[in-house]
């Protein structure tokens, strides 16, 4: 593969997500259980399955809403975590549970120009065509902005008229939370207050009784935002929408806020948000059953997407809750538990977050005798952990909090500098790696696994024109770190694992620059280089195939990222088998001129 097609594959200000549904936007927002659901006839439950991971749970009356849930699923209510999705059949690993089009979804500003409005495709080849009114949206073609019409005639104007506002250029177009409250609000103007559509939305939990000052500010400002971007001038103006004050909107706000999901590329990097009342009927788990993706199928009408798909990550039994993780899994217990607690208002009480006593692979450092074993990471409450091993203690924990400290603090101005200024940002994470690596920490381990990643990132985005060896090379060992460092904590098959493998595999199947070995025997340093690589890039994108039929859904084919990879290594494999005929060949001829036996 030429390197021109490794970065054709890539797209400018593509970061990885770890599929999560949180909203990016308005992290410091906190939900509530005060609205009820409508759920009128509480059904008491039989037992549940022997797997169900949940507390007993009752069957629920849904009124009319969610006709898109299949017969196989059905939705019950406990009292710990609400309402929730659970199967009524058994799912194998791979199987699409639920495929649903979100009822709203609006791509971030950054990705206005790279991706299709209204179904979310990648810019084909030849460009994608503007809305010649506001200038902002793009479509793939008429059909596309034909079925967007209906909703973006009354943004259209509302974008028109915020641009003309605008204090400055760089405030042209509102925030991606904006524009989607403000495409719910015309959806709720436009079906009826009455409708299901309505229903649905504003019997999503929302959390406004239970607001902390710093998300009621944070709600207010945006209810002010969507109060500008609507044109609306007087409280009356509120009425259509189903609002008889700012504080309905505000509560609409935390509604939206709770229930929001990222939108994401095929390749899992976040370009906007959206909204599915339907799918936000899962519950929280930090070590989830279910994993939500858009895989972009190739058969899939482009009418029907984004289509998001729900697919079972093990086996699921009939009667076990169905859980997707709202955060990123790949970070500490701690994180992740402050996360839920201030944006989702809940303490996770999951299986990964009640082992405390278990060694993390997510928190741990080599044992210090170089057993092979594991440490947990120093804390306040043990300062001298041992190696589960063979029970050495680690000699400097002060180095290692020292370490771990460092490497926060630099993971936070890495991040806020990679678009700003990518190259000083690179510079930060080339220092702060070695310096964690040092203090014996795993790959695994956060901060070193998301600054291996970011690292990675920034590589693949500064990837020059004349690229070296030497660079490439660094490329390839950083993502061979960054999926050594997810094997430990996410299971096979989830789409995280997938799609790193296919970019390792892919940087592997660049054409080298100048190769230096090009004989078929084994070498010792990595990557290897010429024939050997090949054969290593092929294995990689076939482990990368095998895991993707998983996290997209066995019937997705790996959805858009399994077509690119299968595309690679049937190439792979001619490039392979011509090799391999050339060295025949080559044989061949030296055995006819006499210059070896026969
Ligand atoms: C997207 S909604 C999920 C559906 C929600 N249970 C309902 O009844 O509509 C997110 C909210 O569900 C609740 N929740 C989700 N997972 C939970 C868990 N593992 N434990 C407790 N509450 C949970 C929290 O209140 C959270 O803010």
């Amino acid at each position: 593969m030429s390197f021109a097609q490794l970065q054709s594959s890539r797209r400018a200000k593509e970061t990885k997500s770890f599929v999560s549904t949180t909203n990016t936007q308005e992290k410091n927002v906190d939900i509530s259980t005060d609205s009820e659901p409508q759920t009128s006839h509480i059904v008491p439950r039989s037992r549940s399955a022997d797997r169900s991971q949940g507390p007993t749970s009752h069957s629920i009356s849904l009124l009319g809403m969610y006709q898109n849930i299949p017969d196989t699923l059905e939705v019950r209510q406990s009292e710990e975590t609400g309402r929730g999705l659970y199967a009524k059949t058994q799912y194998n690993v791979g199987s699409v549970l639920l495929s649903v089009r979100p009822q709203v979804s609006v791509l971030s500003g950054s990705h206005l120009e790279h991706y299709c409005s209204f179904c979310a495709s990648a810019a084909p080849p030849h460009g994608l065509k503007r809305c010649t009114k506001c200038r902002k949206v793009w479509y793939c073609n008429a059909s596309c902005q034909n079925a967007d019409w209906a909703m973006h005639k009354l943004e259209c104007n509302a974008l028109q008229r915020w641009e003309v506002d605008a204090p400055s250029p760089e405030l042209a177009l509102p925030s991606d939370a904006v524009r989607c409250i403000g495409r719910v609000l015309w959806g709720i103007q436009k079906f009826g207050l009455e409708s299901i559509w309505t229903r649905e939305f504003n019997g999503m939990q929302s959390h406004r009784s239970s607001l902390p000052p710093s998300a009621f500010e944070s709600h207010t400002y945006l209810a002010h935002s969507v109060v500008r971007y609507l044109g609306i001038s007087s409280p009356t103006e509120l009425a259509p929408f189903g609002l008889s004050s700012a504080g309905d909107l505000v509560d609409l706000i935390s509604r939206f806020t709770t229930n929001t999901f990222t939108l994401t590329s095929p390749s899992l990097s976040p370009i906007g948000v959206c909204v599915s009342p339907t799918m936000a009927l899962v519950n929280h788990s930090c070590d989830p059953n279910v994993v939500m993706v858009f895989p972009h199928a190739s058969d899939a009408p482009t009418t029907t997407e984004p289509l998001m798909h729900l697919v079972a990550l093990r086996e699921i039994l009939p009667g076990e809750q169905v859980y997707v993780s709202y955060v990123d899994i790949s970070v500490s217990r701690e994180a992740r538990q402050k996360e839920l607690k201030d944006v989702y208002n809940f303490t996770c009480r999951c299986s990964a977050c009640s082992n405390q006593g278990k060694l993390d692979p997510r928190a741990s450092v080599y044992c210090p005798k170089s057993c092979g074993g594991l440490c947990p990471l120093p804390t306040e409450e043990n300062e001298s952990p041992r190696c589960g091993k063979c029970n050495s203690v680690i000699t400097s924990p002060d180095a290692i909090l020292d370490a771990l400290h460092v490497g926060s603090e630099g993971l936070e101005k890495a991040m806020s500098l990679q678009f700003k200024d990518p190259s000083k940002s690179r510079q930060l994470t080339s220092n702060l790696i070695p310096i964690m690596t040092s203090a014996a920490l795993t790959p695994s381990t956060h901060p070193l696994l998301a600054l291996t990643r970011l690292h990675m990132e920034l590589l693949l985005l500064a990837l020059p024109d004349n690229l070296t060896q030497e660079y490439l090379d660094e490329v390839i060992r950083t993502a061979a770190k960054y999926n050594a460092g997810l094997s430990n904590i996410l299971p096979v098959g989830h789409p995280v694992r997938g799609v790193a493998l296919a970019e390792l595999g892919k940087l592997l199947a660049v054409d080298e620059p100048s190769p230096h070995d090009l004989t078929d025997t084994p070498q010792p340093h990595f990557p290897p280089s010429g024939i050997q690589r090949l054969k290593l890039a092929l294995q990689t994108l076939v482990r990368a195939r095998e895991e993707l039929y998983i996290g997209y859904g066995k019937g997705n084919g790996g959805g858009q990222v399994g077509k690119e990879v299968r595309e690679v290594i049937v190439r792979l494999e001619g490039e392979l088998g011509a090799w391999s005929q050339g060295i025949k060949n080559v044989i061949e001829d030296a055995r006819a001129a006499g210059q070896i036996s026969k």
